[in-house]
């Protein structure tokens, strides 16, 4: 569904991403790995269409990579950030109806649940009063909300303890199983177990693409075979 041909994107005159080619398939969750700065955060924004970039950017049989940020969001695309929001004086509530298909509380409080937070928590702050956690589990639930065709998860299991990495790793199963394709970012392989292909970013290219088996072994020998 998704194909990403020699993407190339370069900041300040530093050049990220170095010709990047990889694909995601229907109903796929699929992880990117890469130790820190290996440019997954930059390539999910060039998905999106964050940053402009030269190459190419197929979504479902379709060239995207000229369109806007919101045309791509229309399409079914979506990228949760790393940094959950924070929105001082807007509540969860009224934050979640934003980005929810279905407008509905009753819908808004399965979702709720299904993340693993109170009914509560809708009526309090998306700000400092939450935890980071609890945050993570809001941007979640958002994104399961939205229903998209390929939702793009920035470090979901960071700063979490266990219960919810469980939890969280069993949510984007259910996503997989609404029939939303994932895009797993992640430094940790201990996400892998959960994902169907995974793809090796090193120094802003790609090195190994395939079954989540073989990557894992590959990863775990040589995280970033181009860093020296
Ligand atoms: N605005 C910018 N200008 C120049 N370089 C940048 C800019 N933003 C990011 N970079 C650099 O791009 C590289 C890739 O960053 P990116 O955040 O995409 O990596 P990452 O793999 O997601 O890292 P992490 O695991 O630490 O989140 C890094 O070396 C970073 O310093």
């Amino acid at each position: 569904m998704l194909k990403v041909e020699n993407l190339r994107l370069v900041r300040e005159g530093k050049e990220i991403l170095k010709g990047v080619n990889f694909e995601i398939a229907q109903n796929e969750i699929h992880l990117v790995l890469g130790v820190n700065g290996s440019g997954k955060t930059t390539l999910a924004q060039a998905i999106m269409g964050i940053y402009p970039c030269d190459g190419r950017i197929i979504f479902e049989g379709k060239d995207i990579t000229n369109l806007s940020v919101w045309e791509r969001a229309r399409m079914g695309i979506t990228l949760a950030f790393q940094e959950p929001a924070r929105f001082e004086g807007l509540l969860v509530k009224d934050y979640l109806m934003v980005s929810a298909k279905t407008k509905s509380m009753s819908k808004l409080e399965e979702i709720i649940k299904m993340v693993g937070l109170p009914r509560n928590i809708l009526f309090q702050e998306v700000g400092e009063n939450l935890s980071g956690g609890e945050r993570k589990r809001i941007e979640l639930a958002s994104v399961l909300l939205m229903e998209p065709k390929l939702a793009m998860l920035d470090e979901p299991d960071s700063g979490i303890d266990m219960l919810s990495f469980r939890l969280i790793s069993e949510v984007i199963k259910r996503m997989k199983g609404m029939g939303t394709s994932v895009m797993l970012i992640t430094h940790s392989e201990e996400m892998i177990d959960i994902a169907d292909r995974a793809t090796i970013l090193c120094s802003g290219k790609v090195v190994a693409s395939g079954e989540r088996e073989e990557i894992k072994k590959l990863f775990k020998y040589s995280p970033c075979p181009l860093k020296r």
